[in-house]
């Protein structure tokens, strides 16, 4: 058997629940701009492409967007977030225990995320994430965003392994597709951002908890049976 050992994690609902601090950067965006503020789930069904895709669908839901307005928008977004990135935000339950381990069977993890590579960078910092992750490969201007398959690639590529030994975290029918592009292994973690129906064929895996032993087992590719006993079916 292929022992995987490089796992590629997705970030904004699936490691960290991050749409009460992405709320708030919306609504004080959207006031300044002389906008309605939205409520948690309507931010919530606009995250998983971006920043940019978050702010012009918000614009859209309270109004018009021609694209100045989403340009200023953003300005006022991303001036706020800056500061206010980890108000509200925390990891899901169990994620710092799986990643850790994880780091504890010298697996190697990379980050990959549609988030802007500043605050996904401050964020991981803040939350004692980042020393888990050789690569954190953050949204840039010059790279296009999942789910195209470029930023994945480009993680696998920084992390020396290929897409093939790899598996993906994610929350998103974007990861979802992202991950199939890329030929990579994928997971869904079901209580993130999953906004639209998943492409088919199923993911490999989908996990409600992080601390499920199924996930465990997915990603070290070890028994989810001690040893000495027969597994369960
Ligand atoms: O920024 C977004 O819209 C989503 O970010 P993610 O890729 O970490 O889920
Ligand atoms: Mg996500």
């Amino acid at each position: 058997m292929t022992r995987t050992n490089t796992i590629i994690f997705d970030l904004d609902g699936t490691l960290i629940h991050s749409a009460p601090d992405l709320q708030a950067a919306t609504n004080h965006a959207l006031g300044l701009v002389g906008r309605p503020p939205l409520d948690l789930g309507t931010v919530v069904s606009f995250i998983g492409n971006g920043v940019e895709k978050l702010v012009a669908r918000a614009l859209v839901a309270t109004g018009s967007a021609p694209p100045e307005l989403q340009q200023e928008t953003l300005v006022h977004f991303l001036a706020y977030y800056e500061t206010h990135s980890v108000d509200l935000t925390r990891p899901y339950p169990g994620v710092v225990a799986f990643l850790e381990g994880l780091k504890q069977r010298g697996i190697i993890m990379g980050l990959c995320t549609n988030k802007p590579t500043a605050p996904a960078r401050d964020i991981c910092a803040a939350l004692d994430l980042a020393g888990y992750f050789d690569v954190i490969l953050g949204a840039e201007p010059d790279r296009a965003k999942k789910p195209d398959p470029a930023p994945l690639q480009a993680c696998c590529d920084m992390l020396g392994v290929e897409a093939s030994g790899a598996v993906y975290i994610g929350d998103s029918a974007v990861d979802h597709l992202t991950a199939a592009r890329a030929g990579i292994k994928f997971g869904l973690f079901t209580e993130g951002y999953l906004n639209t129906p998943l492409p088919v064929p199923d993911p490999d895996l989908k996990f409600s908890d992080w601390d499920d032993p199924r996930l465990f087992a997915f990603c070290t590719q070890e028994p989810t049976h001690k040893p000495g006993h027969s597994p369960v079916n």
